[in-house]
């Protein structure tokens, strides 16, 4: 339906760089469909940025510049204002205050929305304003709302995906292009994929904002980061890819929240060895991926790109035309959600962690303390056809199982001779593996 009097929105960007840009771009190119389906001519008006003479992938007026934020969220001939600078501050500041000053708020900032627990998100509603972060999880792939409003009629008990797509793309050119972890990063980064830092991308923090947003909306818990176990992707090798590939498997950093029968909820960011017929194997490059298992609905999987300037921009728009449409909050977020309490596995009961097993696969120095304690606790010990012969002299690779989840945190990870271990989520015995014993182990890693 065509609307003849548009009703002019003003926005106030804060960020001109990767995301900032794809906003700009795709407001331009879609003036006229978002106008269509809203009946409002969206005019970004005012912008931040640090440096206003670097050279932009967008042209904006110089005077459309400023480095001055406080200008623009207190600027009352602003409506709207996204988001996306990134960081803690100044970004909570300016949110904070473009709040108080009437204006609803769109952020991609998955750190600040993560750590802030919160705070930010009850300010907006007590002052009946809209604070909307959908691109801060999975790029383009509308999971933020789906999970905070539609699943009204469930409760979610697991929530599993990759949700970085730094890692994917790296892990993707490791594996498939044999290029190195510092090649495909500079690649990521060029590709406007990694964060300023991408240390939050490739050590795990990045994954586990965006576990514990979903985590928070999914399960009612506080959005506590510290609550997940995290591990990176800067310790894996090609020759893990290529052993992974070996036992039908392939790598993925895999973010988790479970919840378990006593209520608790557990939490973990780690790369895993999955094999190939899982679902998320096949997610490659920059995509992303969500599998939401509630219990009237079972399983619900959501696939897109997970970062870039243009899907970002896309969620960040869909939020700005949801403001559009429904100004007003939707719902309160307490009102529908069960409650369950949150526990780190490292602090579950310790009769529950010595009651579950991990699967493993370890790749260590041949260290006769590893192997003992391996061989002490393992109901079983493999190597792979081959393994030990994949990365030279100094390392030992192999697939344990039936490890006491307690002594694998507690223990096995933080032995000195461990280079890497990962779960193993194949099947056991991995194909093409031959069982050893303690003796024969160190013979046969030292050959
Ligand atoms: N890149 C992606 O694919 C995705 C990013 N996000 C999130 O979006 C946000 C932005 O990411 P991205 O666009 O990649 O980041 P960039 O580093 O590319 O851009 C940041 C922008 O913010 C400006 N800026 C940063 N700090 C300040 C400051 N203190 N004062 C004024 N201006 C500042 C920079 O100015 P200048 O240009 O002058 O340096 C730049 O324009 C982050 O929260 C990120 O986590 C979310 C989903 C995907
Ligand atoms: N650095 C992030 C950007 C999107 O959230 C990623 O790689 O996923």
């Amino acid at each position: 339906m065509m609307i003849d009097q548009p009703r002019v929105v003003r926005i106030g960007l804060l960020g001109l760089g990767t995301v900032g840009a794809g906003v700009v771009k795709s407001l331009k190119t879609n003036h006229q469909p978002i106008f269509e389906k809203t009946g409002c001519d969206v005019q970004v008006v005012r912008t931040l940025v640090r440096d206003p003479d670097k050279e932009r992938v967008v042209r904006l007026d110089r005077e459309a510049l400023t480095t001055d934020g406080l200008e623009i969220v207190r600027d009352p001939s602003i409506d709207i204002v996204i988001e996306v600078i990134g960081g803690i501050e100044p970004a909570r500041t300016l949110i904070r205050e473009a709040l108080r000053h009437g204006k609803h708020v769109i952020s991609a900032n998955k750190e600040l929305i993560a750590k802030d627990e919160g705070a930010l998100i009850a300010y907006a509603e007590k002052h009946g304003l809209r604070l909307m972060y959908e691109a801060s999880v999975g790029g383009g792939i509308p999971i933020v709302r789906m999970v905070e409003t539609y699943l009204t009629a469930n409760r979610v008990y697991a929530i599993r995906g990759i949700l970085n797509g730094t890692c994917n793309y790296i892990l993707t050119r490791m594996e498939e292009d044999g290029q190195s972890f510092a090649e495909a990063l500079r690649d990521a980064q060029s590709l406007g994929y990694a964060e300023a830092d991408p240390e939050s991308d490739v050590e795990g923090f990045d994954t586990a904002y965006k576990l514990s947003i979903l985590a928070n909306l999914a399960f009612s818990v506080p959005s506590s980061v510290a609550a997940i176990d995290r591990f990176g992707i800067t310790k894996l090798q090609s020759d893990d890819l290529s052993l992974a590939a070996r036992v039908g498997c392939t790598i993925k950093l895999i973010g988790e929240a479970r919840v378990l029968e006593d209520g608790t909820v557990l939490q973990s960011v780690t790369p895993r060895m999955i094999p190939r017929a899982d679902s998320l194997a096949s997610v490659r490059d920059v995509f992303n991926a969500v599998t939401i298992t509630a219990d009237v609905v079972g399983e619900l999987s959501f696939m897109g790109r997970g970062a870039g300037e243009l899907p970002t921009a896309s969620a960040i728009i869909e939020d700005l035309t949801e403001i559009l449409r429904s100004p007003v909050p939707r719902v309160r977020r307490d009102q529908y959600r069960h409650t369950v309490s949150v526990s780190k596995s490292g602090v579950t009961s310790m009769d529950e962690r010595s009651s579950r097993h991990v699967k493993g696969y370890i790749r260590m120095s041949t260290s006769e303390q590893i192997f003992d304690l391996l061989f002490q606790y393992a109901q079983d010990v493999r190597v792979v056809s081959g393994a030990d012969e994949v990365d030279g002299e100094s390392a030992a690779h192999c697939f344990v199982c039936g490890v006491p989840e307690q002594v694998w945190y507690e223990q096995v990870l933080h032995h000195d001779a461990l280079q890497l271990a990962i779960p193993y989520d194949g099947v056991w015995p991995p194909p093409n593996s031959v069982v050893v014993g303690q003796k024969e182990a160190q013979i046969h890693f030292r050959a």
